[in-house]
């Protein structure tokens, strides 16, 4: 699979059509259960371009308090949908990992919607990697180093793509500069969607045996 840069493999339509229509169906499902909500900036409350929701034992939000993981919908007080197999299969084969995803976050693109530049660091286990999957419109992905003012390149995301970040690149700065209008069919309306699986807390460590 290549190796975009250390740490970066892109897994070119890791879903066929097929299993890109039956994960939709399953994400329309549990969107029911756990409405899209529109996060805000800590401090500002500025809004985001993107909206989300998450699946899995824990959900990432981010509100005037600030980002954070939590077991619960913030509107619906709900715990969150369980991740659908098929994610949790990706995971297994794609990352190796030992432990399983603990979030999934729903990244919903619409109209202009995008993201900037960011890390991914609110969670405790950063030997885990992130692993991504795109549904829907072509996203254009820029990813740079650990500091802000590396350089950075682009490369596209389409429908059905997983993308897992890790080693040296799993503090990398990454956002998506725009999303595509038409460039997929999957979604009746356009748009896309981002599957973003992390595991959160550290395995752990095995009990001491009792002498
Ligand atoms: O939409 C994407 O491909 C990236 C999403 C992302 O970086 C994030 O949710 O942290
Ligand atoms: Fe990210």
């Amino acid at each position: 699979m290549p190796e975009v840069r250390p740490g970066v493999i892109l897994h070119p339509e890791a879903l066929d059509r097929d299993a890109q229509v039956a994960l939709l169906g399953a994400l329309q499902a549990a969107l029911r259960d756990a409405p899209v909500f529109t996060p805000t900036m800590p401090r500002t409350g500025t809004p985001f371009s993107v909206r989300m929701s998450n699946l899995g034992p824990l959900g990432w939000v981010s509100d005037l308090q600030g980002y954070r993981y939590q077991a619960t919908h913030p509107d619906t007080g709900r715990p969150w949908p369980a991740m659908p197999d098929v994610l949790l299969d990706l995971w297994r084969d794609l990352t190796g990992y030992p432990q399983a995803p603990e979030a999934c976050l729903i990244n919903i693109y619409e109209g202009t919607a995008r993201m900037g530049l960011h890390q991914d660091r609110d969670e405790q286990d950063l030997d885990a990697p992130v692993l991504s999957v795109s549904l829907g419109d072509t996203g254009v992905f820029r990813i740079g180093g650990t500091s802000r003012r590396d350089p950075t390149r682009s490369f596209r995301l389409k429908s059905g793509d997983v993308l897992v970040l890790g080693g040296e690149s799993r503090l990398a700065f990454h956002g998506i500069d725009r999303v595509i209008p038409g460039s997929s069919s999957l979604l009746p309306e356009g748009g896309r969607i981002n599957l973003t699986l992390r595991r959160v807390t550290r395995q752990q460590a095995a009990a001491e045996p009792s002498s």
